[in-house]
């Protein structure tokens, strides 16, 4: 774990006053720019909610000569917006090119030929990873669990994040908690609405006490749709255990009522109906990319915290006991 200030004058100043709390997510954003954006990068993932915002204002202010020459992928409706107002240029994770093969080794071939060389070189159907992704989180744990998808966006987000060569947190101090479901109280789920009443009661007799739709409120009457139109689930738990925790003889498989974060996600993403669960978990992708695999993991290399003392504290997950611990 790191601390380090963030000093003002280096950041633009703001536009108006903002409150403790903004300007702790604001200081971490610009800290987790300052330390994983490159001008160098092609595919920058941006995701959802309020914390991203400081994120892209400070992708912006490395002005359009950086910026024009990236591609932004958003991880829903409102970061495509705020890319697009803050002038960067949009992709969109679906249509990311195939890696880039050097083009003299295919010269003279013919299109089957170049079809088996592709298989050859190992990179037939792979596609491109983006360089990072910046996104912000419910709540995190101490092996950089979190939740997600307090704003709706967690599937894109999860698209997004694995598809990244490092997912980077940015949130405020409030989001740092020891055990996920510690103050943020449920899991948010993305599910088929047609699916909602079986997967309710599923998740009852998992441990949940009272599954709830999600609803609109003022903004919208009847359930919240997500930009894939779907509907959220917020299930409650018990506070998740650490894999570490398993030590102690707990299995956190759910039999004792405790659930460990890696075993409930995995067990809420088998039920049908399910388009995604709200836990980012498993491998992040400094362990992908040592395993020699394509693209990213759910859980960040790196996590960003804005403190109410001014300073940012960053948690790397190569520090991170446990981090290591998921095959
Ligand atoms: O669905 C929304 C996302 O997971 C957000 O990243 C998360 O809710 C954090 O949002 P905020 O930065 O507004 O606290």
């Amino acid at each position: 774990m790191a601390t380090a200030s963030m000093p003002e004058n280096a950041m633009p100043p703001a536009i108006h006053k903002l409150d403790n709390i903004e300007a702790a997510k604001r200081r971490a954003a610009y800290k987790a720019v300052e330390d994983h954006f490159d001008t160098s990068y092609r595919y920058v993932g941006i995701g959802s909610g309020s914390t991203v915002v400081y994120v892209v204002e400070a992708i912006a202010a490395k002005g359009r000569d950086v910026t024009s020459k990236i591609v932004f992928i958003p991880t829903g409706d409102q970061s495509k917006q705020l890319i697009i107002e803050a002038g960067l240029p949009l992709g969109s994770i679906d249509s990311l090119p195939p890696v880039e093969i050097e083009h003299s080794k295919l010269d003279g071939l013919s299109a089957l030929q170049v079809a088996t060389g592709l298989q050859d070189l190992g990179l037939k159907g792979k596609r491109q990873s983006l360089d990072v992704a910046f996104d912000g989180a419910d709540e995190i744990d101490e092996e950089l669990n979190c939740i997600k998808g307090g704003g709706a966006c967690l599937f894109q987000e999860k698209l997004v994040a694995t598809a990244a060569k490092k997912f980077i947190c940015v949130a405020d101090s409030r989001k740092l908690q020891p055990r996920l479901l510690t103050k943020w109280k449920t899991i948010p789920i993305e599910i088929a609405p047609f699916a909602a009443p079986t997967i309710k009661r599923i998740l009852i007799t998992l441990g949940s006490p009272d599954p709830v739709i999600r609803q609109g409120g003022s903004a919208k009457a009847g359930p919240v749709v997500t930009d894939n139109g779907m509907w959220i689930m917020d299930a409650p738990f018990p506070p998740l255990l650490l894999a570490s925790d398993l030590k102690h003889g707990d299995h956190g498989d759910g039999e004792n009522g405790t659930w460990e974060v890696h075993h409930l996600g995995r067990r809420l993403k088998r039920i049908v109906g399910v388009l995604e669960v709200g836990l980012f978990h498993g491998r992040n992708g400094l362990q992908v990319a040592s395993a020699g695999e394509e693209g990213g993991g759910q859980k960040p290399v790196a996590a960003y915290f804005g403190m109410e003392n001014g300073e940012v504290e960053v948690r790397n997950a190569a520090e991170v006991l446990g981090s290591k611990s998921r095959p």
